[in-house]
């Protein structure tokens, strides 16, 4: 690398534009230098929130530029630039151009019949050429959605000692305590948007996988670049390793993390406090926490500690609760009445049940003007030891008291659908096939058509299967699952099942709190976020007895949710970034990342 000054040229690049006018305008594109030639390391678009530091700005040429993946072009380098770059005999003759390289390496990944070769191949794209990484993930998103998050990021997770190639992410253990801040400082970017953290204790449904949960971080990030325009260097992905209970990761020799029991108490909290410190101080106010598959008897109390003073976010309870709010109101159009005419049975009352289920009875108690306490007694949940009931209250954790309604003890599923007599089944339980042919008869009985989602991931996880879900039902059921099920043919009728997954939310979400300047969170930026991806649901899609739009749209869907919350946030005066754009959702389209190669010259 050779690093050399710009400070004249990008001052008049950029001297006097204010952070937003920057936003509109959607900088990109080749910089030429004086006669010098240079790469432009400026990523083309994304929200930008700091202003760019021209002298740590560098130019790499030759071998380490086909090294860097945020600006290698591998085969598309044209000759021109091949010359003079000095890349010259380090690629073979042949000039692709990008969509001949996303033909290529879908052709390759077509031919991996395992998921996780899949995986890897993503992986190692992503390492090895950032820009056709995303490319492949925004053109073939429906495809690749479940390869490099779930189900298969699953299995990357609980393998990732065996995959493990590359660190991707930034590991921050017990060892470090003191100096968390200096670890911080080792991440290359200095720009960071989003961070998403997780200490490993719940991936998806699969339990306690310790410090191999990078995998999600490193997955959810993807996400917020590819379905929500966040630029990819403004993603920190973050695994806080207090050590694991699994013992066979614990027996394992391969595996990455701390051989130690999970620490927890005070070390553990101490530990937190000292990352979300670090963060604040190195990031400063606005950047974006998503704190992801904390086991519950953390994570409800990190997102009640840290919400006052850092705009953080719990994507298993309040991101989940968002999407699924958006289904069950795009389902009215389906099923009828209102959403305070229905009866919700949860299999699950953990971090994604409860979250739900406060988020039904926030939207119900404002639309019908009622208390919050009279709109959660449409609400029932189960847990492991039986339906939720104010019997039970005394030894009920705090988050599920709320939902100790009066009725006597039930221990079964088939039981508490029979006594509730629910319209809607939502499972959030982690047991996979939980939803027996019983249970979903059951439903069918009483209903003419039952909303069945099965949201755990992944799917060996899930309550049930799309199939399982129409056949039962007799082809009545409208049912989702939080991982992709394949159409089914039931009766000569083609079903296809939605997705009901906080992939849906959370990209769209982080870019409308990003480029807003939203500095705290708020339920209604949740309810707005819900009621723009229920706008989204199509004639087309209603007709299909779809409740979510399909993911081929998920670019456009985003750009609305970021617009629709940033204007909540700015209507409830949490948005610092002055003035308010007049059309929110072109700025956030010109805000968005896009995977396009940039001419070097
Ligand atoms: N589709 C999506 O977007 C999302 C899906 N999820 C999925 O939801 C699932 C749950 O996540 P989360 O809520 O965070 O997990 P939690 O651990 O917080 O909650 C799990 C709940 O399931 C209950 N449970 C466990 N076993 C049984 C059983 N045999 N019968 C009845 N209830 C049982 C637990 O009961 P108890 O409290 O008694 O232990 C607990 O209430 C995961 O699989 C996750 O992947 C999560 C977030 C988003
Ligand atoms: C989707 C998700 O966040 C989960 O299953 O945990
Ligand atoms: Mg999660």
């Amino acid at each position: 690398m050779l690093p050399f000054k710009r400070a004249k040229f990008l001052r008049q690049a950029f001297g006097g534009l204010g952070l937003y006018e920057r936003g509109e305008r959607k900088l990109r594109g080749v910089m030429e230098m004086n006669g010098e030639k240079g790469v432009d390391f400026e990523e083309n678009s994304g929200v930008q929130d700091q202003a760019i530091t021209p002298w740590t700005v560098s130019v790499a040429s030759g071998y380490s530029l086909m090294r860097d993946p945020r600006h290698n072009k591998g085969a598309a380098f044209t000759e021109k630039e091949r010359n003079a770059h000095y890349l010259t005999g380090l690629l073979p003759p042949a000039v692709f151009s990008q969509d001949l390289q996303e033909k290529r390496l879908m052709k390759i990944l077509r031919e991996y019949e395992v998921p996780l070769q899949r995986y890897m191949a993503m992986m190692d794209l992503q390492e090895r050429n950032e820009k056709l990484f995303y490319k492949l993930l925004i053109d073939n998103v429906e495809e690749l959605l479940p390869v490099v998050y779930t189900p298969t990021v699953g299995e990357a997770c609980q393998k990732y000692g065996s995959i493990f190639r590359r660190p991707q992410g930034l590991y921050i253990s017990l060892k470090e305590k003191g100096r968390i801040l200096e670890v911080l400082k080792n991440w290359p970017e200095k720009s960071i948007q989003v961070i998403v953290v997780t200490d490993g204790e719940r991936i998806l449904g699969l339990g306690d996988l310790g410090c191999q949960g990078m995998g999600i971080p490193v997955g959810k990030l993807s996400l917020y670049t590819a379905l929500g325009g966040v630029r990819p260097s403004a993603c920190l992905p973050v695994t806080i390793d207090v050590g694991t209970n699994n013992q066979k990761l614990l027996d394992d020799e391969f595996y990455i993390g701390l051989k130690q029991k999970r620490a927890t108490g005070q070390e553990y909290y101490e530990l937190l406090e000292e990352f979300m410190s670090a963060v604040k101080q190195n990031y400063g106010e606005k950047v974006l926490i998503q704190f992801e598959d904390f086991a519950n008897h953390n994570a409800f109390e990190l997102l009640a500690k840290y919400r006052t003073s850092h705009l953080v976010f719990n994507d298993d309870i309040q991101g989940t609760a968002s999407v699924v709010l958006a289904g069950l109101v795009a389902a009215l159009k389906l099923v009828g009445g209102t959403l305070a005419d229905h009866r919700f049975l949860f299999l699950g009352a953990g971090e994604a049940g409860t979250g739900i289920a406060e988020l039904i009875a926030l939207e119900i108690s404002k639309k019908t003007n009622t208390p919050l306490e009279e709109a959660r007694k449409k609400i029932w949940l189960v847990d492991s030891k039986g339906l939720i009931v104010s019997s039970r209250r005394e030894s009920l954790q705090h988050f599920k008291k709320p939902w100790a309604h009066e009725h006597e003890p039930v221990k079964e599923l088939l039981a508490a659908v029979k006594a509730i007599k629910p319209t809607v089944l939502i499972g959030t339980s982690s047991v996979g096939k939980a939803f027996t042919k019983e249970v979903v008869e059951a439903m069918a009985s009483m209903n003419e058509k039952p909303l069945i989602l099965a949201l755990s991931n992944p799917t060996s996880q899930s309550e049930c299967t799309a199939e399982e879900a129409y056949t039962w039902s007799e082809g009545r059921a409208i049912f989702a699952s939080g991982s992709p099920f394949d159409s089914v043919e039931y009766n000569g009728k083609l079903f296809v099942p939605g997705q009901a997954n906080n992939a849906y939310i959370f990209p769209g979400f982080g870019l409308g709190l990003i480029m807003s300047g939203t500095i705290r969170i708020h339920d209604d930026l949740l309810l707005a976020a819900s009621e723009a991806l229920a706008a989204q649901v199509t004639e087309e899609n209603y007709a299909k007895g779809l409740i979510y739009p399909p993911f081929t749209n998920i670019r456009k869907i985003s750009a609305h949710i970021a617009a629709t919350v940033a204007a909540k946030a700015y209507e409830l005066g949490l948005a610092s970034r002055l003035p308010r754009p007049t059309d929110l959702v072109k700025f956030a389209e010109g805000c968005m990342y896009t995977p396009v190669y940039g001419s070097y010259r």
